[in-house]
């Protein structure tokens, strides 16, 4: 028995590295199913022991502890998908445009980060954002999270870029069209290393559709399908608020034990938004995704006249849901 990184799956047939070796891997019996309730029992960046069968293939006999994983609420399945686990780093990649800035897709993608840190990335820095957009931009930063602008285009940051990811193993998601593909083409610094896998996968003429593991020779990065949304993994909704740091301190002091955030009388972190001490937009993405985790409308709803201002705010940005 060996122990191996998944690097690949696809139909139930996983790429496992080995020892500098890559095996096709299935999983034995019906083990692992039964472990899991979510989508997929083994994710991209998973550690397994497995036993070789025939000349590089094998049998997955278990999945070691993950350390941490990105995951997401997927909707047809009504389940938790893991879309790649054991990262040193999630790289976030937004863009100025086409697709535009949107604040929201970064923040959920922060919500769906279990355990691993969030780095936000602004590819095509050669296009100015407006002014409100660099300011919401700005604020991760303020908020402790690594960011950095970048032009896959023009090659600006790159080097920085380059060293930031040094020695580790990131996965890189983002909405679809944000250049994550040329960004990722650029700093593996090999054209012909993503070119052979875009002959030997199809990537490159087609959107990625699945998550792979790509080395470089100073990281490995995770390049994941780009998307138009990620749903966050249904949790305990107190958890959610793990993905915003700048509650904290206000959360401390709500009244109620366990406050949700969502119109509890004495709830301190409303108050802060009210004060603007915490970004309104921020908090209204908290709402979404607490709404989400419902899959109704929270309760506080239409109940006072602070959550009917709300209610009208964000019915009337529906369509911006991303
Ligand atoms: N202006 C500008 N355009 C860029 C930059 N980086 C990428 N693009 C363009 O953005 C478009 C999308 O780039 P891709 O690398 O295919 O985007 P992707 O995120 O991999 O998209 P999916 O394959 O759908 O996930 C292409 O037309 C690129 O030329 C940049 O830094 N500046
Ligand atoms: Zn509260």
């Amino acid at each position: 028995m060996q122990t191996g990184l998944i690097t690949r799956g696809i139909n139930n047939i996983y790429s496992v590295e080995s020892q500098g070796n890559a095996y096709l891997c299935r999983i034995k019996g019906k083990q692992l199913f039964q472990v899991t309730d979510e989508y997929n029992p083994l994710a991209v960046g998973d550690q397994v022991t497995f036993v070789l069968t025939n000349e590089g293939e094998g049998l997955i006999i278990e999945r070691l502890e993950r350390r941490n994983c990105f995951q997401r609420w997927n909707a047809k399945k009504g389940c938790n998908q893991t879309v790649v686990a054991n990262m040193d780093l999630v790289v976030c990649i937004s863009s100025v445009e086409s697709p535009p800035f949107r604040p929201r897709f970064i923040d959920r993608v922060i919500a769906c980060s279990r355990k691993v840190p969030v780095m936000i990335v602004l590819n095509k820095s050669d296009i100015l954002l407006t002014e409100e957009e660099h300011e919401r931009f700005s604020l991760y930063g303020e908020l402790g999270y690594q960011t950095m602008a970048v032009s896959a285009a023009s090659g600006e940051n790159l080097e920085r870029l380059h060293e930031v990811l040094k020695g580790k193993t990131v996965a890189f998601v983002g909405q679809s069209g944000v250049g994550k593909s040329t960004l990722i083409n650029r700093l593996l610094g090999s054209e012909q290393k993503t070119g052979e896998i875009s002959h030997k996968y199809n990537r490159g003429r087609h959107t990625t559709n699945h998550a792979l593991l790509l080395h470089g020779p100073d990281f490995t990065i995770a390049d994941t399908p780009g998307v138009r949304e990620f749903l966050v993994p249904h949790t305990d909704p107190h958890e959610l608020s793990d993905a915003f740091p700048e509650f904290m301190e206000f959360a401390s002091s709500c009244t109620y034990e366990g406050c949700l955030h969502q119109g509890e009388p004495g709830c301190k972190v409303m108050e802060a938004v009210e004060q603007d001490l915490i970004h309104y937009d921020r908090y209204e993405s908290y709402l979404r995704m607490l709404a989400s985790l419902d899959e109704k409308k929270p309760e506080w709803m239409g109940k006072n006249d602070r959550s009917k201002s709300w209610i009208k705010r964000m019915e009337r940005d529906e369509s911006q849901e991303y």
